[in-house]
């Protein structure tokens, strides 16, 4: 076979490294997400419950996959960023890598009904009020069908990274601040969507504001961070006062059914030289990543 005429054939599996030293982003992007958001009624413009559901598969996913340090997400988006200290990946392998890596996020319904995620959300009343809902559906393992786009970039450095989230915040907000708007004149205002784009088009940020908080009495400013700002996960360390030298089965046994909610099962445990139990967690901030503060307050969290 390796002497036949087709051989040449073979040519064009050239290998596609990513590079090494460089900082890994996935991006998820629900596939046509605006049906799935109009199928199951979501709230507009922010479905609070969606918006959460989204933030505990990224932590999941943060728990599962140590190397991820930093991951943004609004509306059905999530960027993810790794570093890549060494890679031998080829193209294949690093698309596998990507659809491992939305593991999580197609399969929310489980994700859901086998945490204590699932049991926050669910304990929220309007969860079982309305019938469309779709945690309701999740629950009953009803096929979710909820397909993400995965992209891979790869940036060279630190400055193309923090320019890419804030990239990503900006438009979060620009985005949000239309939407507000947009379904407060149709919701409150009585205007169709074709009148609401017709009262929009044009106007600058100022405006929107304006036209907000005159006709609505809102102020776009005290709106939920969350929204306006997207959700901002990064590992954060805490450290217990727990003894290392006391054999494992005293460390991490005894917990009652009531500890499991409060301490997630992924959590990553490792022990210092203090003595005590460090552990790693995926935390959500809604905090502005576009300043130098947020980076100047975690220096080095880049680095891996
Ligand atoms: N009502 C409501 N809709 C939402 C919410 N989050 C996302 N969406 C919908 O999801 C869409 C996400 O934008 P896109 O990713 O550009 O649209 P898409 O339909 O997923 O299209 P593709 O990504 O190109 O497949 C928004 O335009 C909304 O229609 C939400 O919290 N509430
Ligand atoms: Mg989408």
């Amino acid at each position: 076979m390796a002497g036949s005429k087709f051989a040449y054939v073979r040519n064009f599996e050239l290998p596609d490294p990513l590079l090494p030293g460089t900082f890994m982003v996935f991006r998820l992007d629900g596939h046509s997400f605006h049906r799935f958001s109009e199928k199951h009624n979501f709230a507009k413009p922010n479905d609070l419950r969606a918006l959460q559901l989204m933030d505990h598969a990224a932590q999941d996913l943060m728990e599962e996959y140590p190397d991820i340090v930093l991951a943004f997400g609004e509306s059905d988006e999530f960027r993810q960023v790794q570093v890549i200290v060494e890679s031998r990946l080829l193209c294949g392998a690093s698309l596998e890598l990507g659809s491992e890596t939305v593991t999580p996020f197609t399969k929310m319904p489980e994700v859901l009904d086998t945490t204590e995620h699932w049991r926050d959300i669910a304990n929220h009343p309007s969860s079982f009020q309305d019938p469309t809902s779709p945690w309701l559906i999740c629950k009953d393992r009803v096929d979710f069908d909820l397909p993400f786009h995965v992209f891979l970039l790869l940036y060279p450095g630190e400055q193309q990274v923090r320019d890419y989230f804030a990239w990503r915040q900006a438009d979060t907000h620009i985005n949000n601040l239309y939407n507000t708007v947009f379904w407060a004149l149709v919701q409150q205002g009585g205007e169709t969507t074709t009148q609401a784009h017709a009262t929009l088009r044009g106007t600058v940020s100022k405006d929107k504001h304006e036209i907000l908080f005159t006709r609505f009495q809102v102020n776009y400013n005290q709106i939920d961070e969350r929204f306006r700002k997207g959700s901002v996960l990064v590992r954060e360390e805490i450290t217990d006062s727990v003894d290392v030298s006391l054999p494992p089965s005293s460390q991490q046994g005894g917990h009652t059914a009531g500890d499991a909610m409060t301490e997630p099962p992924r959590t990553k445990i490792a022990q210092t030289k203090r003595g005590v139990k460090a552990r790693t967690k995926a935390i959500v901030l809604h905090c502005d990543i576009i300043k130098d503060d947020f980076w100047n307050a975690r220096p080095g969290i880049l680095a891996g």
